[in-house]
């Protein structure tokens, strides 16, 4: 089962839920607890601290970290934001016990001892507006500091659902983040992405339902983690066709072709609609036809430098009426925006369709201007799915995997490195691969955007894109050998992936 992201609404419903079984503060002082402790994890050595708290419970959080640290031997300083009263009977209980401490409390972090620690406790997901005044003014001032910077739940300024600024306004960055009862879907995606540094979830002992925003584990798609059957051959493993090669774009199907046979395609063959190709020297297993027979393929990738010609789109119509899996990228994607006829055959499709937009063709093919993609990405892959039918796979930092019946993931893997030509390419290959060895549907797209990403892990840049799929098969091999120890009768389990549910 994957990791559930619930959204503010499922949150609130817990949150009440609780107050009234365990009583009111219970929460909090877990929260508080829970935070304490991770920054302890995190910088053992007592040293100084600051803590910055809100006007509601996320400060009170904050507040109770702050006792609990002091009196694990922290120095620690607390500063309520503006100095107002706290708005919730748990916030107000919260500072008094800090105040009976006797501990001097700040109103502006700028009068605090320079401190090793900053914590953020100055909004949590009930931030409902753009930070101004004090409160935008302690942010800057948390993320001017040297220092360790840990926010609790999320970061300030940040929306838990979309993952970009509230009202536009940046607000703080942290390097950690330490998130209560579950994970947010903005953690995961967009701004989050940076906003976060690396995110704990502490779930304060509170078993979390399951939901339909999910973040991706391996355990999502442990059948294409077993290993093979022996007795096998590449009859076994399926054809994948790439239709591509508009001119001057040959690459991008070459790219996608070599990617499928990488990730354990029987055989791949191209089809190259305005150029002419016999063999690839650089990857002689391609196998060149001028025009592929549908029939005989498990999975086609089109789109990947098709160009727009009348054969492009007239290909792309054969393709859509075909019964094979379907992954529709690039040029593709773009031919769907605005054509109804096209859209139309789309969302008629039987066999499994796949579309892999990033975001600017996301908004071509909804109409929409680029920024209402990127300001709720969630919804919008959401969008994408109702409207064609297909699975979407929204490419980015965070990529969105989305079914019609409005399931969807957030992938966790992947970096800027992969923000480079020909790697969306990559994915395509890969997500028609696992298809032609006949995984089911969501196994195929979670593996592959998983193990894209993971294929880029640790690097910021310095990757090419046809480098991904071998990499990522390593990481597949390695899965597989973890899968096959776990499950060994005569073995000890020492693997580090869990694989039970
Ligand atoms: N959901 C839960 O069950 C739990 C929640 N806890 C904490 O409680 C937090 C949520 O608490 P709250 O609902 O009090 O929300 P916040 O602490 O985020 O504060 C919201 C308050 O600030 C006001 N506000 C919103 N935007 C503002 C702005 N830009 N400038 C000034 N005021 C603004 C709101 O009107 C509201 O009164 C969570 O993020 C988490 O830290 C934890 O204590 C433990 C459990
Ligand atoms: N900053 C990033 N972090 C994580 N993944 C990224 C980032 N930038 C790009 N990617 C991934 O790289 C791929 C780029 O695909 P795409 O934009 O279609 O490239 P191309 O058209 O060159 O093949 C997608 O899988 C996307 O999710
Ligand atoms: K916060």
């Amino acid at each position: 089962m994957s990791v559930s992201l619930l959204e503010i609404a499922q949150l609130r419903e817990l949150e009440e839920k609780y107050a009234r079984i365990l009583g009111p503060d219970v929460l909090m002082q877990r929260a508080g607890k829970a935070a304490a402790e991770y920054i302890r994890e995190l910088h053992p050595e007592t040293c100084t601290v600051t803590v910055i708290c809100g006007p509601g419970n996320n400060g009170g959080d904050g507040y109770v970290c702050a006792k609990i640290l002091s009196e694990l031997g922290y120095q620690v300083s607390v500063v309520n934001v503006g100095g107002k009263t706290p708005k919730t009977e748990q916030a107000k209980e919260a500072l008094a016990a800090w105040e009976a401490t006797g501990a001097t409390i700040y109103t502006d972090p700028y009068d605090t001892p320079k401190a090793q620690i900053v914590v953020d406790a100055l909004f949590g997901i009930g931030q409902t507006r753009a930070l101004v005044g004090e409160y935008l003014d302690a942010a800057m001032w948390f993320n001017e500091r040297r220092a360790l910077h840990v926010s609790l739940d999320i970061p300030t300024g940040l929306d838990s659902q979309t993952g970009n600024w509230v009202g536009g306004r940046a607000g703080c960055r942290a390097d950690a983040t330490i998130t209560f009862l579950s994970g947010k879907p903005g953690l995961y995606t967009s701004i989050g992405k940076d906003a976060c540094g690396e995110v704990q979830v502490e779930n304060l002992g509170i078993s979390i339902p399951l939901t339909k925003i999910n973040l991706t584990e391996v355990k999502d798609f442990k059948h294409v983690c077993a290993s093979r059957t022996k007795n096998t051959s590449k009859a076994d493993y399926g054809r994948v066709g790439v239709i591509g090669g508009g001119k001057g774009t040959v690459g991008a199907a070459l790219i996608a072709a070599r990617s499928a046979l990488y990730m354990g395609a029987g055989r791949v063959y191209v089809e190259l609609v305005e150029e002419k190709m016999d063999l690839d020297p650089s990857v002689p297993e391609l196998m060149f036809r001028d025009k592929l027979d549908l029939s005989e393929m498990d999975a086609v990738v089109i789109g990947c430098g098709l160009g727009f010609s009348e054969k492009a789109k007239a290909r792309f119509i054969e393709c859509l009426q075909s019964d094979a899996a379907l992954v529709i990228d690039a040029d593709a994607l773009t031919m769907v925006a605005g054509d109804e006829e096209l859209l139309s055959l789309v969302t008629h499709r039987r066999a499994h369709t796949v579309i892999t937009p990033h975001n600017a063709e996301a908004a071509r093919i909804l109409g929409y201007p680029l920024e209402e993609i990127t300001a709720d990405r969630l919804n919008r892959a959401l969008d994408l799915s109702v409207l064609t039918g297909a699975v979407t796979v929204l490419k980015g930092a965070g990529t969105i995997v989305c079914q019609r019946s409005s399931i969807s993931w957030i992938n966790p893997t992947g970096t800027p490195a992969l923000a480079t030509a020909g790697s969306g390419d990559t994915l395509s290959g890969m997500i028609a691969a696992m298809f032609a060895q006949r995984y089911e549907l969501m196994d195929c797209v979670l593996s592959a955007v998983y193990l894209h990403g993971l294929a880029a892990e640790g690097c910021d840049s310095g990757i090419l894109a046809s480098d991904i799929a071998p990499t990522a098969a390593e990481f597949l091999q390695a899965l597989r050998d973890s899968y096959r120890e776990h499950f060994h009768p005569l073995r000890e389990r020492t693997d580090p992936v869990s694989w039970e549910d």
